[in-house]
């Protein structure tokens, strides 16, 4: 095959796959070689390949079968200097081969003779875009452990934690880093819910012989949220039995759901007990700190991509302190700033944040009020309420009067002026100060940004 071929398979592709994929991921491929009925690309990163080989693998092959090229594999190899710009995503050295795709149909991760069932991999979802704090840390460890494939120290690891806390980030993150590390390791990630599906489809067309084959045969299993098979009587039973044999023979399981294995009051005993044998390590609700960190990385990300947008300080110290569900809704909360912000083409600012994210913002608005404030920082910093109010400036009065300033404006909506009347009728700019004074105090003073974050718990529990 010449490169001229090439050229007008692009074409092809072009129309087949659209123009947003094609320049997203066949764009920047680059052919190689053709060499023993094997076309080989070049692609900038492991991610890339993996993910071009598993979505775009066998549209590429039939294309250029149609284009009249002797060809039954296409292979896709890093290529060391796009890697190098690509940052440290690699795990694998450079220039292997990433994955294959053949002429059969390409699923989540094909091995040997058949392909596995498995669910598509987000390739965002990898531990370099992971940010790791207090409440994931050992989530996170232990993941990184698994990942790296050595032996079976514990068996399964069992993840679990509330909803949008990133189990399932942390699981492809491993998902990805073994299939780079070991290529033809068999690595079989699906849901539990795809599980069942699996199971009764095999039930239904009396082929239950193939579907254990399938699952036995893997090197890893990671089912994602198990508790979806809770009270499931022959779903149960059938994971019970996959479970068991794959742990006889040594090879690790990975799941995740949304509560310990002993409080899923539906699943089975047995079950619930197996997977207790393990790690069982739980991510917590996110801190401050943590907000903080994801909201950084994303908005750095976000403003790579599109630098005319301008931020101004202290607005990601607002969102991480006022948005405190879990990180998909920080992360949402983010992604409509940025497009908001470049539709108006203004600088993002804490008012921007406040009209553009106003519903999710509002349910941190509910109940507290200034008194509330004032009487929680006076609890919290040991003085009295005539002190926060007074005119004493030293230090031990006056950074919790900022910090009541401060949280007065990220959770409710009183104005400047009524902020200052309530600390005793000082001038509205002085609250502007303060506050500024928190938000910048907030970036680089560990314990400031703590007061904030315990004092925002209290006042909204
Ligand atoms: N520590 C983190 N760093 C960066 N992004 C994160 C982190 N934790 C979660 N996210 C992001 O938040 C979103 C939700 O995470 P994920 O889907 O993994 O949550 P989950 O715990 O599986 O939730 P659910 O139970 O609802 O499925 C994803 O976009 C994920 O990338």
């Amino acid at each position: 095959m010449t490169h001229e071929t090439w050229g007008q398979v692009r074409g092809e592709l072009l129309k087949s796959v659209g123009e947003n994929n094609f320049s997203a991921w066949i764009d920047p491929i680059v052919f190689d070689r053709l060499d023993a009925r094997t076309a080989r690309f070049h692609v900038p990163t492991n991610f890339f390949g993996s993910w071009v080989s598993q979505n775009y693998g066998d549209v590429i092959l039939r294309h250029l079968i149609s284009a009249g090229v002797g060809v039954d594999r296409v292979e896709f190899t890093v290529d060391s200097g796009a890697s190098r710009q690509a940052g440290n995503r690699n795990v694998a050295p450079p220039a292997q081969p990433v994955e294959a795709a053949s002429l059969r149909p390409v699923s989540n991760l094909r091995t040997g003779t058949e392909e596995l069932p498995g669910a598509t991999l987000n390739p965002l979802y990898t531990f370099d875009n992971f940010i790791v704090g207090k409440p994931n840390e050992l989530a996170h460890a232990a993941a990184r452990r698994v990942a790296e494939g050595r032996d079976v120290t514990f068996n399964p690891l069992f993840l679990y934690g509330g909803v949008g806390l990133g189990k399932t980030h942390l699981m492809h993150a491993i998902a990805w880093d073994l299939r780079a590390r070991f290529p033809g390791a068999r690595i079989l990630y699906l849901s539990a819910e795809q599980f069942m599906y699996r199971f009764v489809r095999a039930l239904r067309e009396q082929d239950t012989m193939t579907f254990k084959q399938i699952f036995r045969s893997v090197d890893v299993l990671m089912v994602d949220d198990v508790q979806f098979i809770a009270g499931k009587t022959s779903t149960q039973e059938e994971f019970f039995h996959t479970f068991n044999a794959l742990v006889e023979e040594g090879k690790q399981i990975i799941i995740s759901g949304d509560r310990a294995p002993v409080d899923m009051e539906e699943l089975d005993a047995r079950i619930a007990s197996r997977l207790q044998c393990g790690l069982v390590v739980d991510l917590h609700p996110t801190d401050y700190e943590l907000r903080l960190g994801v909201l950084q990385h994303k908005a750095e990300q976000a403003m790579a991509r599109n630098p005319q947008i301008r931020m101004a300080e202290g607005v990601l110290e607002f969102m991480a302190l006022r948005i405190s569900t879990n990180i998909r809704v920080v992360e949402g909360a983010l992604i409509r700033l940025f497009a908001f912000a470049d539709l108006v083409r203004r600088e993002i600012t804490i008012d921007l944040v406040q009209d553009c994210l106003a519903d999710i913002l509002k349910s941190t608005d509910r109940r507290v009020t200034l008194d509330q404030i004032i009487k929680t920082c006076c609890e919290y910093y040991k003085i009295r309420q005539n002190d926060i109010t007074g005119t004493s400036r030293a230090r031990a009065v006056a950074r919790p009067r900022q910090m009541a300033m401060y949280l007065s404006k990220s959770l409710t909506s009183r104005s400047y002026p009524e902020i200052a009347r309530k600390l005793g009728g000082r001038d509205h700019t002085t609250v502007l100060y303060g506050v500024r004074k928190i938000e910048e105090l907030m970036a680089v003073d560990s314990q400031i940004a703590e007061d904030a974050e315990i004092l925002r718990r209290m006042l909204e529990a």
